[in-house]
């Protein structure tokens, strides 16, 4: 039997008010088309609980564009699921933020991506953005709303992400996530950091992770989980959820066996920044795509992996980002380009 998706990020509409550098959707303020009408979403849903009760993350572009992200919201907290919000935070009004509430949406997500107005707004490719987003975070303070802020690692911020880790703390979120750059969509390969300074920023999460309050996460850094068992091991410290919370007992990249994205024409991806289409929710049932996508099958089993991965002993903890390997190689099975581990050599 397949496990059921653990958590699915959805592409409520690819349509946005910001036009960010490294954007995986190419989102802009076009009109978009062809998107799942209200009813549409609503029979996902349906779909999504036939298998389990995932995480429901409404994402987008900017979902808060959506005048019916209220009513999908409601829809999946009706039927179980916990539902969060991925946004920009531009948009966040007092009596928006009580409609999500009521709406049954947990926690939001607001990204930001430096610890400076011209850093953010570089980032995020329009000026003034950047204050618009921490208004917002004030509406949601002031809302006692629980937010966590997401961040996107590249050469752009790479030197303030200390500093966008202590605004986090400060503007009171309930997590830090980082996400690390992978060249899809607007996103460019010479922005990404490079292999060195990725496992630097790393083992300095992995010490924050130690001492923080708020909870640390990162995604797309599959790699966090080898350099976790590894310096656990320098320390002498058994990994456990004690230990190590959440991180112990889950594993680098989760793309097609826990986790899956949607775009916003019914299009299932391993995640949202590998372009290999699983199928269409248009047309084919979601259990079916779930469960036989030759995708998804082939990231499920560790022994497909080709280059380095294949044959490291981390495999199984790590695999590596499929979405970079595919990026730089046209095959989302080869090794991941930015590790700077050799297997066996310790
Ligand atoms: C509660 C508010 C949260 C929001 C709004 C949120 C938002 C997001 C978004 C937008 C993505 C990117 C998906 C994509 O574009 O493909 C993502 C990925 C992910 N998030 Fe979160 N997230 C939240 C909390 C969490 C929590 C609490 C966890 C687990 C402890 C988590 C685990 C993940 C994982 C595993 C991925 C997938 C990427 C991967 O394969 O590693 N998220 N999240
Ligand atoms: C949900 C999070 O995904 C981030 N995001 C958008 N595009 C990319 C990309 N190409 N690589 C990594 N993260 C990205 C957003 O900035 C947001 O913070
Ligand atoms: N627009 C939202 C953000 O910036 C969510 C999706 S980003 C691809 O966080
Ligand atoms: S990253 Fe988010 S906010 Fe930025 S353009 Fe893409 S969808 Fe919009």
């Amino acid at each position: 039997m397949t496990n059921p998706p653990r958590l699915i990020a959805w592409e409520l509409t690819a349509g946005c008010n910001l036009n960010c550098v490294h954007c995986r959707g190419a989102s802009t303020s076009s009109v978009p088309e062809g998107e799942l009408t209200t009813e549409e979403a609503k029979h996902f849903i349906d779909e999504v609980v036939e298998l389990g009760k995932p995480i429901l993350i409404l994402s987008g572009g900017e979902p808060l564009t959506r005048p019916d992200v209220f009513e999908i919201a409601r829809y999946g907290t009706d039927a179980g699921l916990r539902v969060v919000l991925a946004t920009n935070g531009t948009l966040l009004t007092p009596e928006l933020v009580e409609k999500l509430r009521a709406a049954g949406v947990q926690r939001l997500s607001v990204s930001i991506d430096g610890a400076t107005a011209k850093t953010h707004d570089e980032f995020r490719g329009v000026p003034g953005a950047f204050d618009r987003t921490l208004a917002g975070i004030e509406v949601l303070r002031k809302a006692n709303f629980p937010f966590q802020i997401n961040t996107t690692i590249s050469r752009r911020n790479l030197e303030e992400i200390p500093k966008t880790f202590e605004l986090a703390k400060e503007l009171g979120a309930v997590a830090y996530h980082v996400f690390f750059l992978v060249p899809t969509g607007r996103g460019e390969e010479s922005d990404e950091v490079s292999p060195a300074d990725y496992e630097r920023v790393l083992h300095w999460f992995y010490d924050m992770q130690k001492e923080s309050e708020i909870q640390l996460k990162a995604t797309c850094a599959p790699h966090y989980f080898r350099i976790m068992r590894q310096r656990a091991k320098k320390e002498g410290i058994e990994i456990s959820v004690k230990t190590h919370g959440y991180e112990a007992m889950t594993k680098g990249c989760l793309g097609g066996t826990g986790f899956c994205f949607v775009s916003s024409v019914g299009e299932v991806y391993p995640c949202g920044y590998l372009p290999v289409l699983a199928g269409n929710i248009r047309e084919q049932p979601f259990r079916d795509i779930w469960e036989n996508a030759e995708v998804f099958r082939k990231l499920r089993d560790p022994e497909e992996l080709k280059g380095k991965c294949g044959i490291c002993e981390y495999k199984k903890v790590c695999a590596g980002c499929r979405a970079r390997a595919y990026a730089a190689t046209g095959d989302y099975l080869e090794e991941e380009p930015y590790c700077i581990y050799r297997p066996g050599k310790k």
